[in-house]
């Protein structure tokens, strides 16, 4: 670990990583696993600590926020929503001429940063999860109004080692926070619940959780390989009057697809309010 950001305009682009925590550490971790130079990383946490400990795992800068965002050509804000404008306030008098500002925060609208950031900043808003530590994750972004071609590009090599990288219109961004920014959560619960399940029925829990793990895999990987819809490969799972009929019914009468919608669609509803301060 190094303290302090540097600048050369020559090399790859300097990062500031603001917040060191969940999606922090991921986006950092997942920048050195695509390659990029630690000494082109710096991460800032309001916990010196904290933001140490993250520089020592992945070998890359720290220093403190002004510092950080005045060597910066990317500034990757990844605090809570509500800290946001604080952040802003600290970032907007040492941003460099041309710098990308990017933010992972939840329901907070570009423009937000555009307002509180000096004109002309180009912005782009990123929707990550956290499977993007290992390179399987889901993200969208969307640009600002200064945001181009360029700074799209940027953003996608930075999220490069994250999985898959969607870009996206900002007026869906809540939907999509609801679905994939929350979406492991979704499917942690559904991978728990499966495992338990095999327990309940008297199967050991590591061989419980290894079958489910391994059959949502398998099923999410066969939509994306055979490209045929859910519903189709649902059925080809249903033989007439056998097992898997009786337990959709049972899925049915307990209204867990209902169940799933009514979940993104408040978690959309809460990425809204998050938005509205
Ligand atoms: N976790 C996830 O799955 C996802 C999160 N996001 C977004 O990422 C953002 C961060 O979430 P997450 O990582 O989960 O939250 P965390 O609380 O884990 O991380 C936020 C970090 O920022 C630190 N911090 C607070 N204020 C400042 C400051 N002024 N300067 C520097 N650092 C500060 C916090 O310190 P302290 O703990 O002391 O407050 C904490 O370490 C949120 O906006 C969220 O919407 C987006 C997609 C997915
Ligand atoms: O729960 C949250 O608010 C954040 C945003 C998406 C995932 N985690």
């Amino acid at each position: 670990m190094t303290t302090q950001a540097t600048q050369d305009p020559g090399a790859t682009p300097a990062v500031a990583v603001l917040g060191g925590g969940v999606m922090g550490g991921t986006l950092v971790a997942a920048l050195r696993q695509g390659g990029w130079p630690g000494d082109r990383v710096t991460v800032v946490d309001q916990d010196a600590t904290k933001a140490a400990a993250l520089a020592d795992e992945h070998d890359v800068r720290t220093a403190t926020l002004p510092d950080a965002v005045a060597a910066a050509d990317v500034v990757l804000v990844a605090v809570k929503p509500d800290v946001v404008p604080a952040v802003l306030e600290q970032v907007a008098p040492v941003l460099r001429g041309g710098a990308l500002v990017t933010s992972v925060a939840a329901g907070v609208p570009l423009r937000v940063y555009e307002d509180a950031l000096p004109a002309g900043t180009p912005v782009v808003r990123v929707m990550p999860n956290t499977p993007a530590l290992i390179g399987k994750g889901a993200s969208a972004i969307a640009p600002g109004r200064a945001a181009e071609e360029g700074h799209l590009v940027l953003v996608e090599r930075v999220l490069a080692a994250t999985g898959l990288v969607e870009r996206v219109a900002e007026k869906h961004l809540d939907a999509v926070t609801a679905l994939s920014g929350s979406g492991p959560a979704y499917a942690f619960y559904v991978v728990d619940a499966l495992a338990e399940a095999g327990v309940l029925l008297g199967l050991p829990r590591d061989l419980a959780t290894r079958l489910a793990v391994a059959t949502v895999e398998g099923a999410a990987a066969m939509v994306a390989q055979t490209g045929d819809h859910p519903a189709v490969l649902r059925e080809r799972v249903s033989s007439p009057g056998g097992t898997t009929v009786a337990g959709v019914a049972a899925l049915d009468a307990h209204a867990v697809r209902a169940g799933l919608v009514a979940a993104v669609r408040a978690a959309a509803d809460r990425s809204r309010e998050l938005g509205a301060g």
